[in-house]
């Protein structure tokens, strides 16, 4: 190495030894993730006169909605089913919120809690440091140090891109649904669809819709449900049904409705499982598919319905049974996956996948003292709100009862020079 390089990597180490000296007290919860599960928890939060701070990695709130959806998605349920505590959607937006309009609540819900939480900050590790019973949270610039954190960084926080023979080969363009906006780049192309849950339907529905061809895989089984039922959401009638009937009753009555609505699903390649729809969502967290339109482009032929992927090719893909097709493009509409296990280390409170240990409804505590998650419980932004709540309570309950002192402090962040 060269005596000005040499010097230059001295800066750099000595400029990244002061970042990691770099404390700041935080007087309250420190909460990762400004999506819709951090701004419910600071909300929450500060019903109860409890301070927080909410570190984002990205540059706004709600970066997935923001971000990583495609232009014409709207709310799959009923507005009333996602709004976050202490504050509705306004009385003028309809039934079901587009993205924007959802995004923009969001907006307003922050601003209305004066929630403003710091951007540009990706946490790369928070651990728990016993001696001291405090959380320390590391981003590029700081060390942030807490007596509580709540992970807010979702389910949904990367793409899964499973293992697929032959993909690296693929000689077109291949995305998945996070980074799908429009069919506009996709018109007059044959597309490969891989996964039918809500997204890979939807971008199906929005490709043919837009001059270009879908095939979407269905490797496996799916329940398709109409979105609503005689002009109810099918959501509200399950959680009306659920308050005066057992679970398996209100699955074979959706699926006694939806045979009516939408006809067999069978015949158009799409078996339904064993278990019913809701008992499978609490289950395995697999979400039915919420029908605005793709079934019926699927019995017109306009999606065309493949068996499951063996390999993809040069130009295109080969298929479980023995079909070969030609494709300008794929789209991977597989899922996502936590993101967890990357940045919190140490600790017991979380699955490989980056799930909590423990079940719903009881997932929001960690095992590790002031440890809490908020929305990872496979139950959408009710989800979200029921976790806020609690968790508030409960730190709430530590905060009043503490006779720390820095709880009367004016500012709840403090910043702290030295080594910490
Ligand atoms: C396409 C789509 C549509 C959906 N529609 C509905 C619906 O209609 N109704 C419903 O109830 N649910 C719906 N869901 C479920 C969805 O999970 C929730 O709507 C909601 O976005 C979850 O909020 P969250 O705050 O938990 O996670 P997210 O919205 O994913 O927010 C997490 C935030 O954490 C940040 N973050 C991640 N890692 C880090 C890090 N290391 N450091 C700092 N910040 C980090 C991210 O940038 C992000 O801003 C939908 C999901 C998807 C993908
Ligand atoms: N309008 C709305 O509100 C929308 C809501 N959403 C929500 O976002 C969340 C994520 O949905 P989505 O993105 O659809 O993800 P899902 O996890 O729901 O679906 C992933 C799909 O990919 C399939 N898959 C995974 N790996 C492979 C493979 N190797 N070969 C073939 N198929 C594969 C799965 O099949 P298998 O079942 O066999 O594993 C499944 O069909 C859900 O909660 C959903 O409800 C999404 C879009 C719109
Ligand atoms: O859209 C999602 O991802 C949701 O998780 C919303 C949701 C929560 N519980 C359900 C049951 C049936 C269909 C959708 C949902």
């Amino acid at each position: 190495m060269d005596s000005s390089r040499k010097e230059q990597q001295q800066d750099q180490n000595q400029k990244e030894s002061k970042k990691k000296r770099t404390g700041v007290w935080v007087n309250g919860p420190i909460i990762v993730g400004a999506g819709p599960s951090g701004l419910a928890a600071a909300a929450c939060l500060s019903q109860h006169g409890v301070p927080s701070l909410i570190l984002e990695k990205s540059d706004c709130i709600a970066s997935l909605w923001q971000y990583k959806t495609y232009d014409r998605l709207k709310l799959h349920l009923p507005k009333q089913f996602c709004q976050l505590p202490f504050l509705g959607f306004p009385e003028n937006f309809p039934k079901y919120p587009t993205k924007h309009q959802f995004v923009s609540y969001l907006e307003s819900y922050a601003a209305h809690f004066n929630i403003r939480p710091k951007f540009n900050q990706s946490v790369s590790s928070a651990e728990f440091d016993p001696a001291k019973s405090l959380w320390r949270v590391h981003t590029d610039e700081f060390v942030y140090i807490s007596r509580w954190l709540i992970v807010a960084t979702g389910e949904n926080a990367e793409p899964f891109v499973p293992e697929i023979r032959g993909l690296g080969k693929f000689k077109g363009k291949v995305v998945h649904t996070s980074d799908y906006k429009s069919a506009k780049e996709f018109g007059g192309q044959k597309v490969l669809v891989v996964g039918c849950g809500n997204s890979g339907m939807e971008v199906s529905l929005d490709l043919c819709r837009n001059n270009a061809v879908p095939y979407m895989v269905v490797r496996n089984t799916v329940h398709v449900l109409p979105r609503e039922m005689f002009g109810m959401s099918t959501f509200g009638v399950a959680m009306a049904l659920l308050k005066w009937l057992p679970l398996k009753m209100v699955d074979r009555l959706l699926l006694l409705t939806a045979t009516f609505i939408l006809g067999s699903t069978d015949e158009l390649g799409l078996r339904r499982p064993k278990t019913g729809p809701l008992e499978l969502k609490n289950v395995t967290g697999k979400t039915p598919v919420l029908d605005v339109g793709a079934l019926s482009q699927i019995r017109s032929g306009k999606i065309k319905v493949m068996e499951g992927v063996k390999e993809i090719t040069k130009c295109g893909a080969k298929f479980n049974n023995g079909q070969e097709k030609e494709f300008d493009s794929i789209i991977l509409a597989t899922g996502y996956k936590s993101n967890v296990p990357s940045w919190l280390k140490g600790g017991n409170s979380f699955t490989e996948d980056g799930m909590p240990k423990t079940e719903f409804p009881n997932g929001w505590k960690g095992h590790e003292k002031g440890l809490y998650a908020v929305g990872f419980t496979r139950r959408g932004l009710q989800g979200t709100s029921s976790d806020a709540v609690k968790i508030a309570a409960d730190v709430a309950s530590q905060w009043r009862s503490a006779e720390d002192c820095s709880n009367s402090c004016h500012s709840h962040i403090i910043l702290l020079i030295g080594d910490n």
